[in-house]
């Protein structure tokens, strides 16, 4: 059986082009390539090897990840790889490491909010990784609240005591660090320094400074290949230039500058990690709904009709579960594509001194982080059921990429937190009508407020719930009626921060349906242009109806109380999606294709791409260490005993 294809069969059947797909999902033919390359590249070495991580102690582990990112850095140099090529590599070795941190937050940073005379003198030591950084922001008693951060770089500092930054426990020889700047006796809030915190000929920690790794976190292997650290500063110096200064400066004298832009610039990095984090979101979801949709298809129980039994893909409940993830990651992928635009053009716009689309910028990469993130989370743990008893095997790939995956909902900030930002915006938004200030961006449905608080759903059949006006004035409807219900809630309170914080359950979830909107009308966008390929719009059309109503099923009492639609149409809906998962079931399989992920990178027995399940199962488990012999250690102690006694129990 060994090398047959298992799921030929369901291939056969699929009524789109699956190449054509891999280069929609991949952006495009130059991304799809580059990623093809790099995956494969990747998987047929060795080195790169990841089956053993759970069976590794923590220090291995941890030098294991070392000896990898040293050896991608050496690949990447010896091949001569693009940034974009380089970046490839790294994420299809698939283990979190110190250079997440120092590519993914250091970099940035540095790009970001240093002068060109510090961008000089820090980025080529950075891109050559003759220094290593991370990104010191959070400490042991604050992490949402930035303002708050008691670190404070003065000319007469006291002590503090950072936590959780990556790459700092163990690798980093530098790090952004987060301080309030006093200076003249004044408080002039948070700040990012440069401050070097190893020796660079013998990695000792420098005097004043204390490091460690602060233990172990969740999941077998996962996260832990991560050194996140503590880190404690007892009086630490560091050069006035140290500071990074783009934005505003202290002179020689001490003299704080501060120019003429917005001072939210100084969290300008968590607004580009959030947008990276929503594109991987749509990475993490597709890699688990692929091995459960390979794996559903391979899976057969009960309802035998010719001796052969039904396969899981095929129970209506078993779809309902799937094609709404599998619809998800197709949806997130879209709105991750849309947001790198925005924050390509916010950063425009930055450059000409144009800060009109930041509030926008800022609420959009937190929600869509906040909800993307929770969605994933949870779409890895129902693939594990929808997987049974053989999902919970750490050879199925899915409890070590829920373990890795979600503490996503917490980083780069918590995500009721960041759906707070929205609930903000909203409000804000909300109240500017009334001094006529028309709202543009994804705000823009709030200027036909009149209309949306009048109009009523035109659903009368349930195919009436394709037609993408339909379905995008409905989603418009509930959350602008969902924004204004708080507003008008809001100004009955005369201290406004009370009542935010009383009608904060209810501000979530109006900034969770206006995130919900956002994701269909970016699907439905992608859908208005032009899709090449045999069947592949057709397939698409029906996703993202499946992710838009779906999305309604799951918050009818939003979408019923603020009488958006009728429970009839409620009903309707259901019916159509019932219809959608019907067509969508013989395509299953080559949507997750279209993903185009190696066995490696999926790392799954269950999600192997020719379906062979079951004998690489039953190998796999031979090669447990715990199968070295068929008598464990510990019997003569712990065993033996136990029975003799029980023997002469029963003697007696
Ligand atoms: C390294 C990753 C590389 C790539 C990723 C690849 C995929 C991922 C896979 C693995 C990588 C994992 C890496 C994880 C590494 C994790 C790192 C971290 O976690 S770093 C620490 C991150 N910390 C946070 O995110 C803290 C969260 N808190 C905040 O952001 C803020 O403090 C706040 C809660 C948003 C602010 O609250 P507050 O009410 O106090 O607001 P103010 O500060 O008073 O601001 C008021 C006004 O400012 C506006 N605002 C706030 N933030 C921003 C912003 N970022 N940009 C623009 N504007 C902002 C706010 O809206 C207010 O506006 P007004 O109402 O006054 O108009
Ligand atoms: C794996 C991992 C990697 C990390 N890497 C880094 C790193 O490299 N660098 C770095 O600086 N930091 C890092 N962090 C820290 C991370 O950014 C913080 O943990 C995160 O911002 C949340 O802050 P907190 O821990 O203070 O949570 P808290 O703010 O203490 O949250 C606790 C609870 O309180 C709630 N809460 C808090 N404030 C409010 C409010 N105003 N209204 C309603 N509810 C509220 C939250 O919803 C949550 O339920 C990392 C964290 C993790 C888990």
């Amino acid at each position: 059986m060994e090398g047959v294809d298992h799921l030929a069969h369901e291939r056969n059947r699929s009524q789109f082009d699956v190449n054509d797909m891999k280069i929609v999902w991949a952006g495009s033919r130059e991304a799809f390539e580059v990623s093809d390359r790099m995956s494969r590249l990747v998987a047929n070495d060795p080195a790169f090897r990841k089956d053993n991580r759970v069976h590794l102690t923590r220090k291995e582990l941890f030098k294991n990840t070392l000896r990898k990112a040293a050896y991608a850095w050496k690949k990447i140099i010896e091949l001569k790889l693009s940034e974009e090529e380089a970046g490839r590599l790294r994420f299809f070795v698939d283990e979190p490491a110190y250079t997440d941190l120092h590519w993914g937050m250091f970099v940035p940073f540095l790009k970001g909010q240093g002068t060109e005379e510090q961008l000089q003198k820090w980025l080529p030591l950075a891109y050559k990784m003759q220094i290593i950084g991370c990104y010191a922001q959070t400490e042991l008693g604050h992490g949402s609240n930035v303002q708050w951060l008691e670190t404070t770089a003065t000319f007469d500092p006291k002590t503090d005591e950072f936590w959780w930054p990556g790459g700092l426990g163990k690798v980093s020889t530098h790090a952004v660090v987060f301080a309030r700047l006093i200076t003249n006796g004044r408080d002039y809030g948070v700040h990012g320094f440069i401050v070097q915190i190893r020796s660079l000929d013998d990695h000792s920690v420098l005097p004043g400074i204390t490091i460690g790794d602060i233990g172990v976190k969740f999941g077998n292997g996962a996260y832990n290949t991560m050194d996140n650290g503590v880190m404690h500063f007892d009086h630490i110096r560091i050069p006035r230039n140290q500071l990074l200064m783009r934005f505003s400066q202290v002179t020689r004298e001490g003299k704080y500058v501060q120019s003429d832009v917005p001072r939210q610039l100084v969290y300008g990095t968590m607004v580009y990690v959030r947008k990276t984090i929503v594109i991987d979101a749509s990475n993490a979801l597709s890699r688990a709904v692929c091995i459960a949709t390979r794996y559903s298809a391979v899976r057969r129980q009960f309802g035998s009709q010719d001796g052969v039994e039904t396969q899981v893909i095929n129970y209506k409940t078993q779809q309902s579960r799937l094609f709404p993830l599998l619809a998800s990651a197709y949806a997130f992928r879209f709105v991750g594509e849309w947001l790198q635009w925005l924050y390509t053009d916010v950063t425009q716009r930055l450059a000409a001194n144009d800060f009109s689309t930041l509030p926008e910028a800022h609420a959009c990469t937190a929600g869509l982080k906040s909800i993307t993130t929770a969605a994933t989370a949870d779409g890895i743990e129902e693939c594990r059921k929808l997987c049974g008893g053989h999902g919970y095997l750490c050879s199925s790939g899915l409890p070590e990429l829920f373990a890795v995956y979600v503490p996503a909902c917490t980083y780069e900030g918590d995500n009721v937190v960041l759906l707070l930002q929205v609930a903000r915006f909203l409000v804000k938004t909300v109240s500017q009508l009334v001094s006529g200030k028309k709202p543009v961006g994804t705000t823009a449905y709030m200027g036909r407020l009149q209309h949306l608080m009048e109009s009523t759903c035109k659903v009368q059949k349930a195919e009436d719930w394709l037609n993408p006006s339909i379905v995008l004035e409905a989603f418009e409807v509930r959350s602008a009626r969902m924004s204004v219900e708080c507003a008008k809630r809001l100004s009955q309170f005369t201290n406004q921060e009370e009542g935010f914080h009383e009608l904060s359950p209810s501000l979530v979830e109006a900034a969770v349906a206006h995130c919900q909107l956002i994701i269909v009308a970016k699907f439905i966008e992608k859908l208005q242009g032009d899709i090449p390929g045999n069947g592949v719009k057709d397939q698409l059309q029906k996703l993202c109806s499946i992710y838009a109503l779906f999305t309604l099923h799951k918050h009818l009492g939003d979408f019923l109380s603020t009488s958006t639609i009728t429970p009839k149409q409620a009903s309707l809906a259901d019916d159509q999606l019932r219809s959608l998962y019907a067509q969508v079931r013989p395509n299953a399989v080559a949507l997750v294709d279209a993903f185009n992920y190696t066995d490696h990178y999926l790392g799954s027995i269950l999600g192997r791409y020719d379906g062979n399940v079951y004998p690489n199962l039953y190998d796999e488990a031979w090669k447990d260490p715990m199968n070295d012999t068929a008598v464990p250690d510990g019997y003569h102690e712990y065993i033996k005993p136990l029975l003799k006694q029980q023997l002469r129990n029963s003697r007696l």
